[in-house]
């Protein structure tokens, strides 16, 4: 293959370049399948053998990138005028993480893997109340029920904290590793840093500019859903001490993270006597995780979308299993570059929330599907926020009293024209949409910060809970120290995952959802709206998807929108009628909170052992 650059001789052959092209997208549908397989089998299978066999796959990948990206310097594609196949030779030249020499290379993917092991593995002992104390559980499903289910004050702090001392705590040394030989192969790729790297993917002009004005135009929605939560949370903790700073405790909300309060409904929903309780009328009707994908698979192809492949049942992991092995948990949608392997990989429980994230992983197999012809280069994302859009739009029509009506998972006695009733909805749809909003802007504030070099390993906690503190007014429930490192007890940290792309797609989805509710036909509020069967609707999405990230961004946002940019006035839209309700809810409280937590809250900044070497000289 290097041969034809070289005879031909001139760099500018554009015929010679496209069989190149041709010859390197060949090869990369072999390379790239049998390194997905290995990371497959690792994350389905998690044992000291199946990392081995993912490293070295990993090896084998980043020397193909390495040799592809010599071989790109036989052309001068930066002057092509043909824009595909300049974009094509863009993307082959870069090469990310693959660009470090292999010793190198193998340190940063040992340092990754130690934290997704850590992660993955880690179980919380001693819980309140327990017998035997050597009893430990996993996030999956025990801690994640017990942060959604439980009012006890005790036992919320001893799931959110003991999984913070089984995941965060161990990681900072591999972490401080990762983000320096990180940013060591950005600067080789010619990026300041890292986070300029993963910014450069959006291929936007003052990219954190642009995110900071979205965040600035929601923040007023986010604060009076905070007062209203934290006004009905300190009447469930009647006694139990908020900061004066107006942060809400953060193990209070219904979530780990506290990034999704949707297991509040039942204290925050307006008319508490008109529930939306999904999950009940699935365990009631038998639901099972296949039929919750059949479900899903339905919604898809009732707009004219693709089926799965039928490999696609047969090679997915849908439940968590229960042979006793480790895997990772975490939901996630694989793509083969084969063209024929699509799998997901997820612990299904029988719940509206997964009936949710089946959604989304459905979405991002159907973007897997539509751009499947693409050149392997172009089989992303128009941009990473896209592709976790596609399947949080459908899952707006679903959600909708009218759609849960049609598919039985309403209370018959229910009128899904009901305003109280509506107004419910809208409620359990801020209580997952607006309360991400600081959560899904603030995770990459962070990183950003620490790749420029402007956070050190010392004040990463800090760091991380001044922007907690201020953006999402949320406060540690107990005490936190720089020995902690909380950003690492959230998945996609020592998964190395970025996160910008969430907040992106929470404000692009109603963007999508207004534009196909119009070519759907519907008239009437935006939050009523179902596009379920609306071909016109699904030809729309088909044609964005299918560009994959051959376009910028702005070309495939035009395919479906008619405009060319991010703007958070559907979302607003949306909520309208809930906005004007909260209102009124809260005009007695002070909406929002001061920048810094309270001084009892996350200001013991000390690391620990200088209280422990006080301790033992005054005793
Ligand atoms: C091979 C690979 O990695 N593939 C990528 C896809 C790709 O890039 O092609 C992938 O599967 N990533 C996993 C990730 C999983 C989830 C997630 O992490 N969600 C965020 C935020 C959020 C929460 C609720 C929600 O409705 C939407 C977003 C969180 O949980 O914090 C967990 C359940 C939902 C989505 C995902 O699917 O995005
Ligand atoms: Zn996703």
């Amino acid at each position: 293959v290097a041969s034809i650059g070289s005879s031909f001789g001139d760099r500018n052959n554009i015929t010679a370049a496209k069989i190149w092209l041709e010859e390197y997208n060949t090869e990369a549908e072999k390379v790239r399948p049998e390194a997905q397989e290995a990371s497959w089998t690792w994350n389905t299978n998690i044992t000291d053998y199946n990392n081995r066999l993912k490293l070295e796959a990993e090896k084998k990948k980043s020397e193909f990138d390495k040799r592809s990206y010599n071989q790109t310097l036989n052309w001068d594609w930066k002057n092509f005028t043909e824009i595909n196949a300049k974009r094509q030779f863009y993307k082959i030249a870069d090469i990310g993480e693959s660009v470090l020499p292999t010793d190198k290379f193998q340190q940063i993917t040992k340092a990754k893997s130690n934290m997704q092991s850590v992660y993955s593995k880690a179980r919380v002992c001693n819980k309140p109340g327990d017998q035997d104390p050597s009893k430990c559980y996993p996030l999956n499903p025990t801690l994640e029920n017990i942060m959604a289910k439980s009012t006890d004050w005790k036992e919320l702090a001893w799931a959110w904290e003991g999984w913070r001392n089984e995941t965060g705590r161990k990681m900072p040394d591999d972490y401080e590793k990762f983000v320096e030989l990180a940013n060591e192969a950005a600067g080789m790729n010619g990026y300041t840093d890292n986070g300029d790297y993963w910014r450069s993917w959006y291929e936007t002009e003052n990219f954190e500019k642009q995110m900071e004005e979205l965040f600035i135009g929601l923040k007023d929605l986010y604060k009076l859903l905070h007062a209203y939560a934290r006004k009905k949370l300190k009447e469930r903790f009647v006694g139990h001490p908020f900061p004066d700073s107006g942060q809400i405790p953060a193990h209070l909300l219904g979530n780990m993270w506290a990034q999704s309060w949707g297991n509040l409904f039942t204290l925050l929903a307006p008319y508490p006597g008109k529930p939306l309780d999904v999950t009940e009328m699935m365990r009631e009707q038998n639901y099972t995780t296949r039929k919750m994908f059949d479900l899903s698979e339905k919604f898809f192809t009732d707009l004219g979308l693709d089926p799965m492949p039928p490999k696609f049942y047969n090679d997915s992991m849908l439940d968590k299993p229960e042979d006793g092995r480790d895997v990772v948990c975490h939901a996630s949608a694989w793509d083969f570059y084969n063209r024929k392997d699509f799998r997901i990989k997820q612990c299904t429980q029988v719940t509206m929330d997964w009936l949710i994230t089946t959604h989304h992983e459905m979405g991002h197999v159907q973007y897997f599907l539509q751009y499947k012809d693409q050149p392997v280069v172009f089989r992303r994302g128009a941009n990473p926020g896209f592709h976790e859009a596609i399947g949080d739009v459908l899952a707006l029509s679903v959600s909708t009293p009218k759609h849960l009506k049609k598919i039985n998972l309403l209370r018959p006695n229910q009128n899904p024209d009901d305003e109280e009733l509506q107004l419910n909805f809208l409620m359990n749809q801020a209580l997952k949409k607006i309360a991400f909003i600081p959560f899904g802007y603030l995770i990459d504030q962070w990183r950003w910060k620490v790749f420029k070099g402007e956070t050190k390993k010392d004040e990463y906690n800090e760091d991380w809970w001044n922007l907690r503190c201020k953006h999402q007014g949320v406060s540690p429930p107990v005490q936190r120290f720089n020995t902690d490192f909380d950003a690492g007890s959230k998945f996609h940290v020592p998964n190395n995952t970025p996160y910008i792309r969430y907040f992106v797609s929470y404000v692009i989805q109603f963007q999508f959802h207004k534009a196909l509710c119009k070519e759907a036909g519907h008239n009437g509020p935006l939050h009523k709206c179902d596009i379920d069967q609306s071909t016109e609707a699904g030809n729309k999405l088909a044609a964005m998807m299918k560009l994959g990230s051959s376009k910028e961004w702005p070309d495939a946002m035009e395919a479906i929108t008619g405009q060319r940019k991010m703007n958070v006035s559907d979302l607003i839209e949306y909520f309208a009628p809930l906005e004007d309700w909260l209102k009124k809810e809260v005009k007695n409280e002070t909406l929002g909170w001061d920048d810094q937590c309270g001084r009892i809250w996350g200001n013991g900044m000390r690391t620990k052992s200088i209280f422990i070497a006080i301790y033992i000289i005054f005793h």
